[in-house]
């Protein structure tokens, strides 16, 4: 996150640290993800284009800082992961960039991890008071990444502005987007996955996932966001098969 300050203990309990372990290698954060049920987290599936085995993935959850991370820290393996169909390999620009983990075993929910609801397709055009994007991501665009939880809070904006703010690509109506005009503050690398959340009547909804951008924070490139409204259904019908 760029532009963002510090969450506190228990301030975005959904958020996940999704950390990838190569064999002979120290173990690093690589996306983030939102709990959305005990056994199930949702992320984007660009982070898996080049680590896509369960066996390679650690998920954290009820985590402030990455430095909480230790040989004790407890940590859930991955069953399954089930990226989106529609999904085109190393293109999240395309589109369809969620996916869907399954842990081998469910976590107990605490005051640090719990679930955020899922939006109703209906809700696709609800408009929020507050929107949230948070991330152990870059805090530069050639940066690297937090070890505290960053929060920042952005604005929705339309397709229509979004998709004048990216000419040479195609802003489908499946993505959202967020951002200030003037950049400065936005999700980055390393947040990838992770929830752009929306109050609403104090109730937190995942509208957005983390997808990408053109670079980090910049003037009139806003972060665009897998629009989960449109792939709750999706979503809920593949984690009641399994
Ligand atoms: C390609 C790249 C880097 O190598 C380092 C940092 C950023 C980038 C980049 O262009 N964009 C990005 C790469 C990977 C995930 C990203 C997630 C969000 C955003 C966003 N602006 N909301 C940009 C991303």
């Amino acid at each position: 996150i760029v532009g963002g300050t510090d969450s506190s203990i228990g301030e975005w309990p959904w958020q996940v640290s999704l950390h990838i372990k190569r064999t002979g290698r120290v173990q690093k954060h690589a996306c983030g993800g939102s709990i959305i049920a005990n056994k199930w987290i949702v992320t984007a599936a660009h982070c898996f284009d080049v680590f896509s085995k369960p066996e390679n993935w650690l998920v954290y959850a009820g985590i402030l800082m990455q430095s909480e991370i230790n040989a004790f820290a407890p940590y859930h393996k991955v069953k399954k992961i089930i990226l989106h169909p529609s999904y085109t390999k190393h293109d999240a620009e395309m589109g369809y960039d969620v996916a869907l983990f399954e842990l081998e075993t469910p976590m107990n929910y605490t005051d640090r991890q719990l679930p955020i609801c899922l939006p109703a397709k209906a809700d696709a055009n609800k408009i929020y008071s507050s929107c949230w994007v948070t991330g152990w991501g870059y805090t530069e665009e050639s940066g690297y990444i937090s070890n505290i939880l960053q929060k920042a809070e952005i604005p929705r904006i339309s397709n229509k502005e979004c998709q004048s703010n990216y000419n040479e690509r195609r802003i489908s109506d499946l993505m959202t987007c967020a951002g200030y005009k003037a950049g400065g503050v936005d999700s980055c690398k390393g947040d990838s996955g992770g929830p752009f959340a929306c109050k609403s009547e104090d109730v937190w909804y995942l509208v957005g996932i983390t997808s990408w951008g053109e670079g980090c924070a910049r003037q009139e490139q806003p972060g665009v966001y897998t629009k989960v409204s449109e792939f709750t259904d999706w979503i809920l019908q593949t984690i009641q098969q399994c």
